[in-house]
């Protein structure tokens, strides 16, 4: 039997997965690893660590099912994106911690870029707005920050990646200095709508060219793994950032397909062909992976909480002892009882981008129980989901059909019913939810031939259960105003401390 590896490098842990020729799951293992928090709104990564657990849990996915590494056609990698490693070329060592694409450290650069009227010419170039989340203004941080770094850069002395670059460095004994298409697309130094490096935003910036890795497309053979590694050589053959990943895992490659990935936040992409069209609604635009050669692309559009709202009904309420305990509360009661709650803890994200947003409950009563808090937490998660729905929509000028759905709060099966009544529009759960994986062992299995082409995984995919709208139109109208109302009172909550 022979099989895909996909690499899943994700923000709080790293997995491996082997996937078979039916697409499904074989074997995985995964490793935590540690977060650093450094100063208040900094996060860090080792990226030594990122890179020993991610190769340990590659070997034991292997050593653990007895299958050897000649059964291993490709490896595929997606990634966590806009995390940012530099590293000395010939230690192999990175200069500092990874500044990962939650660190806030650089949002005073960028508040600058925007005063110094920048915003136009970045959405222009690469699709989006201008924001400490990307790696450009990390970079420069780092050759800022650390002694004789921008020194060491511009004489070629050190290689700047996200982390599919630094898996792909690390898997290849130093000699591939690459990253994928999508992953330089979240960098805000690319051109999003040629594929290349672009001189006048790296002037802007200030970052040597020689600092940056080759952009590749995210499905190909780069070259192989060392042979040490794995007892034998496996062929590296795909790299993705994991939205995009999830996007082609759930065979949203054509024009008007949109998955959302419901994990600690929300990741919503839709596919919008050879067009790079840019948001009238405060989307992102970013390249989407393909097999075809021609240049594809997404919109996208995040909630900062989703998840993380259960995790704090849990830890910080303590009303529930287990997230998927939150569904059985939920059911509890025939409705949340008038009660709104618009998870802003962390700000709102797209399509409303309000850093000054908080947390808020509305219409709380004496009859009101720790069950109607429950279910309008998921309600609340599902209408933010809805509102960055409908700026897809007005954007893509085009019906969208469904939303494909995965993560880990997309098992929850009120919360899916309740985003289909909410939106009026079929919400579609697969079989296999490890999407983003999938996702990274498709490119793979196609570089090759695992696979033969996107029309084998088309007919391999499939639902595992369709929520249609219950609601009425009227209904949810009734439902989307009154959230609007919610949300009102919590925007902008912060400005007044
Ligand atoms: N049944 C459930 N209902 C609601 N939320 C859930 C459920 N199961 C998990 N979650 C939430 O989903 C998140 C975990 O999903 P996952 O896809 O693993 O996220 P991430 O990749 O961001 O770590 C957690 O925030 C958890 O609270
Ligand atoms: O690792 P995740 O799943 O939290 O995803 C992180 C995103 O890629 C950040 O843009």
């Amino acid at each position: 039997m022979t099989f895909v590896m996909a690499l899943d490098q994700g923000t709080t842990s790293s997995r491996a997965i082997l996937f078979d020729q039916a697409g499904n799951p074989h074997a995985v293992a995964q490793q935590e690893f540690t977060q650093h928090y450094p100063q208040p709104g900094w996060v860090e990564h080792d990226a030594n660590e990122i890179w020993q657990t991610q190769c340990a849990v590659a070997q034991q996915v292997l050593r653990e099912n007895q299958i050897s590494a000649s059964q291993v056609t490709a490896i595929g990698i997606t990634n966590q994106r806009e995390t940012t490693v530099i590293w000395d070329r010939a230690t192999g060592q990175p200069i500092a911690p990874a500044i990962v694409w939650q660190d806030r450290r650089t949002a005073g650069d960028c508040q600058q870029m925007r005063v110094d009227g920048l915003q136009d010419l970045v959405l222009e170039k690469t699709g989006l707005v201008i924001d400490a989340y990307f790696c450009a203004s990390k970079i420069r941080w780092l050759l800022n920050q650390v002694p004789g770094a921008f020194e060491r850069a511009k004489k070629g002395k050190l290689a700047f990646g996200t982390i599919d670059s630094w898996l792909i460095w690390k898997l290849s004994g130093g000699t591939l200095h690459v990253t994928d298409i999508t992953n330089a697309s979240r960098t805000m130094l690319m051109d999003l709508d040629h594929g290349h490096w672009d001189d006048h935003l790296l002037g802007v910036f200030q970052i040597p060219r020689e600092i940056l890795p080759t952009i590749v497309p995210s499905s190909q053979v780069y070259g192989e793994t060392t042979a040490e590694l794995f007892g034998q050589s496996i062929k590296i053959a795909a790299a993705v950032g994991d939205q995009q990943s999830a996007l082609f895992g759930q065979n949203c490659t054509k024009h008007g397909m949109a998955k959302n990935t419901y994990g600690t936040g929300c990741f919503m992409l839709m596919n919008t062909g050879t067009e790079a069209q840019r948001s009238t609604n405060r989307l992102l635009t970013t390249a989407a992976a393909t097999v075809s050669g021609e240049h594809q692309f997404a919109l996208e559009g995040s909630v900062f909480v989703a998840g993380a709202a259960v995790q704090w009904l849990r830890d910080g309420l303590q009303i529930i002892d287990s997230a998927p305990e939150v569904e059985e509360l939920a059911r509890s009661v025939p409705d949340s009882g008038g009660v709104y709650v618009v998870p802003a803890m962390a700000g709102l994200g797209a399509p409303i981008w309000d850093a000054e947003a908080r947390g808020t409950i509305v219409g709380i009563t004496r009859g009101t129980t720790k069950a109607h808090i429950g279910r309008a937490t998921l309600e609340g998660i599902a209408f933010q989901v809805a509102d960055v729905f409908d700026a897809m929509r007005q954007d893509a000028g085009i019906p969208i059909d469904q939303l494909r759905v995965d993560g880990g709060a997309a098992a929850n099966d009120l919360l899916m019913q309740f985003q289909a009544d909410i939106m009026q529009t079929p919400v579609i759960r697969p079989v296999v939810t490890e999407t983003t994986a999938l996702g990274a062992a498709y490119l793979a299995g196609l570089a090759t031939g695992f696979w033969e082409n996107e029309a084998q995984l088309h007919s391999i995919w499939q639902a595992e259960r369709r929520f249609e709208p219950q609601l009425t139109a009227q209904q949810a109208e009734v439902r989307r105003a009154r959230w609007k109302e919610a949300l009102k009172r919590a925007m902008a909550w912060e400005k007044g401390n």
